[in-house]
């Protein structure tokens, strides 16, 4: 078998700084350590190797608000590798009252094209028996995390009581719940009221979800997921309030993962006033852009550790798709991209502000997330035996965002002008070498669907204090009788 050595970087994990080469052999890493050599050499001079991005929160070719996201899995891994994801752990969703085994062949069909590995969470969009019956089957083929939307009322939303159940059913599996938390009963209110009022544009897209509906919303789940046993992961955190609940929760022993988007870390909600209409549609999306308090919360958070990973919710569609809601902003498709951009815009705005270590940077973009996701060490790790899913970051390397040079299928970018420090040299997935700086030598086709096992030792930890704590009978002689 062919070898390759990535020779003279510097090594950059999740815990660890050291210099040393990493030879490759096939899919995976087989050595590391000094005077490496093999049959191909990959000059690190300058740079560090570190485990590839995975992005935990993508909707490629997602059918929903009555089209399609724009990425596709070619154009969507293509424009992940490009950046240095090497992963992305996709959303199945099933329309309500479709059988989860059917949507989950129909993504199957879709991800064939894949040229980075990828796989998916299940999203529970309704509720009965045979959802019930069919989530273990979906464990069983290895997909081990569940989305509810406590939003998106009348479409994707689930209420408490289908919520409990399912969080309930998640523990028995051993799987992990997610959720999508803001009050979409509150949100459908507010939106009505706006648009009777005349509020029709794409700023009124971010009156109608104030952080309040965020905040009780990830509250209520993190206290639903508590009575259920379960831990919980909060996709899309935008807002101090709802951080604020998870931060109390995690005080409180609760497993509670957030998850906020280098979107809502970068880009705030002054977007919404640009007078172009295109220009702020474009950045619609759900929990909307917050201001500079907010922004800070999440920086603080993830320096802190109460949150613990940085994802993009990466679901892109083109300006005439947003048109659509043109007269009535709650037509506008929900969702912006960042696929592409996510490790370089957080290394630029993380790392090279002192806001967040190398280190922290390679844990909240890969590492917590194989963990938490039961992939480590395959994924997320520079290890003997882990995938060689591998980055050769340059620090020095420059680029101005433009969606003129861009990969992603859409003709706009939100990053549009932000000068980036900090870029891939090469890019390797499974061992083969995808991007080199600006080149791109992806294969459609070479991603593979990665199954993860149930019951991760968190939710072994949960389930055993739970039945210990279970409610238990008290058996009693000598009960006096009834009336007496
Ligand atoms: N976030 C968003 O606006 N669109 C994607 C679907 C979702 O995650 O809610
Ligand atoms: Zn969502
Ligand atoms: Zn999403």
């Amino acid at each position: 078998m062919s070898s390759k050595v990535i020779k003279n970087g510097t090594v950059v994990t999740a815990d660890l700084t050291y210099k040393a080469d990493v030879k490759i052999e096939g899919d995976v890493i087989v050595e590391i350590g000094p005077n490496l050599s093999g049959d191909e050499t990959l000059d690190a001079t300058g740079c560090y190797i570190m485990p590839g991005g995975i992005d935990p929160h993508t909707h490629l070719e997602m059918p929903f608000m009555g089209t399609y996201s724009a990425d596709d899995f070619e154009s969507g891994t293509r424009a992940g590798l490009a950046g240095g994801t090497t992963m992305v752990v996709d959303f199945c969703l099933p329309s309500p009252g479709q059988s989860l085994l059917e949507a989950l062949q129909m993504w199957d069909n879709k991800s064939g094209k894949a040229s980075a590995d990828y796989s998916f969470h299940m999203a529970i969009t309704w509720w009965d028996e045979q959802v019930w019956r069919e989530m273990d089957d979906v464990v069983k083929r290895g997909i081990t995390s569940f989305k509810h939307f406590l939003a998106y009322k009348g479409a994707l939303m689930v209420n408490d009581d289908e919520l409990f159940a399912s969080f309930g059913r998640c523990a028995e599996l051993g799987a992990l719940p997610l959720v999508h938390a803001e009050n979409g009963d509150v949100v459908a209110a507010m939106t009505a009221k706006l648009l009777a009022e005349g509020n029709n544009g794409p700023e009124a897209h971010a009156y109608s979800r104030p952080p309040e509906v965020e905040g009780e919303a990830t509250n209520r789940a993190i206290m639903i997921a508590d009575m259920a046993g379960v831990p919980l992961y909060v996709v899309h955190v935008s807002s101090e309030q709802a951080h604020e609940a998870i931060r109390r929760a995690r005080q409180k022993g609760m497993r509670v993962y957030g998850e906020p988007l280098v979107q809502h870390l970068t880009l705030d909600d002054s977007e919404y006033a640009n007078p172009d209409w295109d220009h702020a549609a474009r950045r619609v999306m759900s929990p909307p852009f917050r201001n500079k308090m907010h922004q800070d919360s999440l920086w603080a958070g993830l320096q802190s550790g109460s949150l613990s990973v940085v994802a993009t919710d990466h679901c892109a569609f083109t300006t005439e798709q947003k048109r659509n809601g043109i007269g009535d902003f709650s037509k506008i498709p929900n969702g912006t991209g960042g696929l592409e951009d996510r490790l370089a815009v957080l290394w630029s705005r993380g790392v090279n502000t002192g806001r967040l270590t190398m280190n922290e940077f390679v844990a909240v973009t890969s590492t917590n997330i194989a963990k938490i996701l039961n992939l480590y060490p395959k994924k997320g790790a520079v290890l003997v035996g882990a995938d060689a899913d591998l980055i050769v970051w340059d620090p020095a390397r420059k680029k101005t965002v433009s969606a003129a040079t861009q990969q992603s299928a859409i003709d706009y970018n939100v990053f549009e002008g932000f000068e980036l420090t900090g870029l891939p040299r090469f890019v390797l997935t499974r061992g083969k070498v995808a991007v080199i700086e600006n080149e791109m030598h992806h294969e459609p086709g070479h991603g593979k669907f990665v199954g993860r096992e149930a019951k991760n030792p968190v939710n072994r930890a949960l389930s055993q204090w739970k039945e210990l704590v279970a409610p238990r009978k008290v058996e009693r002689s000598g009960i006096p009788a009834s009336g007496v």
